[in-house]
């Protein structure tokens, strides 16, 4: 914290000198920079990663032990743990976590049941035509559930349920080691299948391509930090991705009524996942800035992991908008991964939004109960992503097939439009196999 006696506010309408304390990397932030800073992190990190990865392809589980003992700093007997392993970390969890992580999962499955999609439906369109879609679950997947900085037993939780609820036999999970108990029981109540003692790169590799201890996945979902997400990129002709869901965002637009203690609160809960996390305030206020500016002063003052907090606010800051369209302007070109909307009319403010991984309305929707217990899925698109990606959702587990039965009366309806298209196409043999059919005896 520094005295700062002439420090000034952007503003798109005035500049005004004000004199208080305001932590050093509290500071406004133009919109280019902020969005510049969230692309970089990944470009800086391509080669060693592409290196991780022909590694993995080359030497499998032995590249994969030997990555943990060089950036895990332990080396574990063996990558996949055992059903004993596995069901000794029940010991070291106390009941109250267990029934914690219970009711995470209870409200989790239960929002995520709401996104089940039957098996088929099918509809007569018009006569002797009926249209429909099949959907089918994919077969194995793996989710990546972080354990760099913090263990993240939630996310086995958010990755594993959708895919449960889609119907997917193979659910594999990789960490990294070592792996906190609560991970793994959070894995066992979700119905994760295997368990793989890997992370970072090498565990994205691993799952893409294989090794002798585990077989390759159709789909890789989950968040990571940078290597994580730059490997999920990377292999993505080899297999399906869900999206970059790399190191955590918040922007929040607030009016003058809102609260900047609040605000900070959530500022610091985002910031403390990684270093390269980052967060905007977005007003028309600079006096709520201002107090904002102060409070995550003094709650970074007080806080565990002040260290990655304060290197996370160096990326962070406020913009100063003229109104709540503006804002709603500057989110959109954000595309944040997680948007508060503290303003006295947040509907009308919500329907201008178009780009956001997750929506949290109101001063006591904190950002944390969607990370573990209000119900919707925290894997969300980072980096502006969310300008093309949704958040994970039981449609990422699932494939359609359109379905179509057409009878000779339906053949009839549409059989001159298909033989004309086909003819203007120089397709003849689709037109005859119109013709074929419309020419037979009944
Ligand atoms: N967007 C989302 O939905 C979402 C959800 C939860 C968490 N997150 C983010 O997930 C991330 C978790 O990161 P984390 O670091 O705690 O755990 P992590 O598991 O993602 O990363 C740890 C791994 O990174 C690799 N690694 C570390 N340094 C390396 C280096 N120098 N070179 C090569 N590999 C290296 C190691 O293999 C290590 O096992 C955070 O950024 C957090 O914000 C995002
Ligand atoms: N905020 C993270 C998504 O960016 C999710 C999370 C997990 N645990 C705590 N928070
Ligand atoms: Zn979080």
């Amino acid at each position: 914290m520094v005295w700062h006696p002439f420090r000034s506010a952007l503003s798109y309408h005035f500049f005004e000198p004000y004199i208080h304390v305001l932590p050093m990397s509290w500071s406004p932030v133009t919109l280019e920079n902020w969005l510049i800073r969230q692309k970089d992190t990944l470009d800086e990190v391509r080669g060693p990663v592409e290196a991780i990865i022909s590694e993995v392809r080359a030497r499998g589980d032995a590249a994969l032990l030997d990555y943990a003992e060089k950036f895990d700093k332990v080396r574990p007997e063996a990558v996949r743990l055992s059903e004993e392993d596995w069901d000794a970390a029940y010991e070291d969890v106390s009941p109250e976590l267990a029934e914690a992580l219970s009711e995470a999962y209870a409200r989790i499955s239960r929002f995520h049941e709401l996104q089940r999609r039957e098996d088929f439906w099918i509809t007569e369109t018009e006569p002797g035509i009926s249209l429909g879609v099949k959907t089918t679950p994919l077969t194995r997947i793996g989710i990546y559930v972080p354990g760099g900085r913090a263990s993240y037993p939630s996310t086995a939780l958010m990755c594993a349920i959708p895919a449960k609820v889609a119907g997917v036999q193979e659910v594999i999970c990789c960490t990294p080691p070592p792996v906190h108990p609560l991970t793994l029981v959070a894995c066992d109540i979700a119905g994760v299948d295997e368990v793989y003692l890997t992370g970072g790169a090498q565990a994205v590799a691993a799952m893409a391509y294989g090794t002798e201890s585990m077989a390759p996945v159709e789909k890789i979902v989950g968040p990571g930090n940078r290597y994580v997400t730059a490997a999920k990129m990377m292999v993505r002709h080899t297999v399906e991705i869900d999206f970059p869901a790399g190191p955590s965002e918040i922007a929040i637009i607030a009016d003058e009524d809102a609260r900047p203690d609040f605000i900070a609160a959530d500022i610091l809960a985002q910031s403390e996942h990684d270093p390269l996390a980052a967060s905007m305030l977005i007003t028309p206020s600079t006096q709520l800035a201002d107090e904002v500016g102060k409070w995550i002063a003094r709650l970074t003052a007080e806080a565990d992991r002040k260290e990655i907090i304060s290197q996370s606010l160096e990326r962070s800051g406020y913009l100063i908008v003229k109104d709540l369209d503006q804002a709603a302007e500057a989110a959109n070109k954000i595309a944040p991964e997680h948007l508060a909307i503290q303003v006295s009319d947040s509907f009308s403010l919500l329907g201008k939004i178009k780009n956001a991984g997750s929506i949290f309305i109101g001063p006591y929707a904190a950002v944390a109960c969607g990370d573990y217990a209000s119900g919707t899925n925290h894997v969300l698109p980072t980096a502006g992503n969310a300008r093309y990606y949704s958040g994970l959702n039981v449609a990422h587990f699932t494939k359609t097939s359109t379905i179509q039965m057409i009878d000779r009366e339906g053949l009839e309806m549409i059989g001159d439009i298909v033989e004309t298209i086909a003819e203007a196409e120089g397709l003849s043999a689709h037109a005859d196999s119109v013709r074929i059919r419309r020419s037979s005896p009944r």
